[in-house]
């Protein structure tokens, strides 16, 4: 769906390649009433976007080395393919390495977004046909929801399900590969789906492309006093904490000579 303008540009006088700032957007919003357009509001946008754009790329990532460092033929795979582009590769030139594509979905998936249910409601009556995914006996028939009906969707029990993908707590990015790995990005709830998915989706993939590629090229790293139980989804505070004792992720690092790009 194409995001509504919200006038801002009409009101800047800005060209049609300018982008329109987030503050301005709710103060110059003409779909907005004016009691919305207060300091309040700024401020919840303000924390919003430092809360989603930090933490949970964050999490993705501390998942992500912490695998890559604890499964050495991972580690290795992804290094011998980000080889084969230039040091200084750009994300669209990331982006196209189908290997470091499949670690970042799987990191995503094992991140889990936001654990809490995120409410939906359609404004018009929907049919629902559970996928061949759906496996419990006597539950394949088709639903009807009327029109307004409060719905909401669990991502752990999304990223878990051992039909769509099979030893779901295994990071495997094998299973984001070929025919199949395609097929399974439809599964991917990390930034639910909908008019209010994540915002800052493209943002969060250039950020885990450009810092993955950096990390592993530039420097060997080893675990240091961190083990599973410190990336693993053990408390639900809405997004996805590991032991409550947890340090994070942490590890020892050298420089390292990367001879090719
Ligand atoms: C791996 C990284 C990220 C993940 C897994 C993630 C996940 C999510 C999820 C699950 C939501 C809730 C969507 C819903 O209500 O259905 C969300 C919302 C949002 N995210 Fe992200 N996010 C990530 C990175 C970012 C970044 C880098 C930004 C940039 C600032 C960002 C900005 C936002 C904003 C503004 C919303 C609210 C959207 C709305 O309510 O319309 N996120 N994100």
């Amino acid at each position: 769906m194409k995001a509504q303008s919200t006038g801002a540009d009409r009101k800047s006088g800005r060209g049609p390649n300018e982008k329109e700032a987030v503050y301005e957007s709710v103060l110059v919003n003409e779909s907005l009433p004016p009691q919305e357009r207060t300091l309040t509001r700024l401020e919840q946008e303000g924390a919003l976007l430092a809360l989603a754009g930090t933490e949970s790329p964050a999490l993705s990532l501390s998942i992500i080395f912490y695998h890559l460092l604890a499964n050495p033929s991972i580690l290795n795979r992804l290094r011998a393919e980000l080889e084969t582009v230039p040091i200084d590769a750009s994300w669209p030139q990331l982006e196209k390495l189908p290997y470091l594509m499949a670690v970042i979905e799987e990191g995503n998936r094992l991140s889990f977004g936001v654990t809490a249910r995120i409410g939906r409601r359609a404004y018009e009556e929907l049919i629902f046909t559970p996928s061949s995914y759906v496996t419990t006996p006597g539950t394949r028939k088709s639903y009807t929801i009327p029109a307004r009906t409060p719905m909401s969707i669990s991502t752990l029990s999304v990223h878990t399900t051992q039909s769509i993908f099979p030893d779901p707590f295994t990071f495997d990015p094998e299973r984001w590969l070929g025919e199949a790995g395609r097929g399974r990005k439809r599964f991917q709830m990390a930034f639910t789906k909908g008019s209010r998915k994540c915002l800052g989706i493209e943002l969060a993939s250039a950020e885990l492309c450009l810092v993955i590629a950096a990390l592993v090229r530039s420097f060997d790293m080893t675990l240091y006093e961190t083990d599973a139980r410190d990336v693993s989804f053990e408390h639900d505070y809405q997004i996805a904490m590991p032991k409550l004792e947890s340090k994070g992720v942490r590890a020892t690092v050298k420089l390292r000579v990367d001879n090719s790009g």
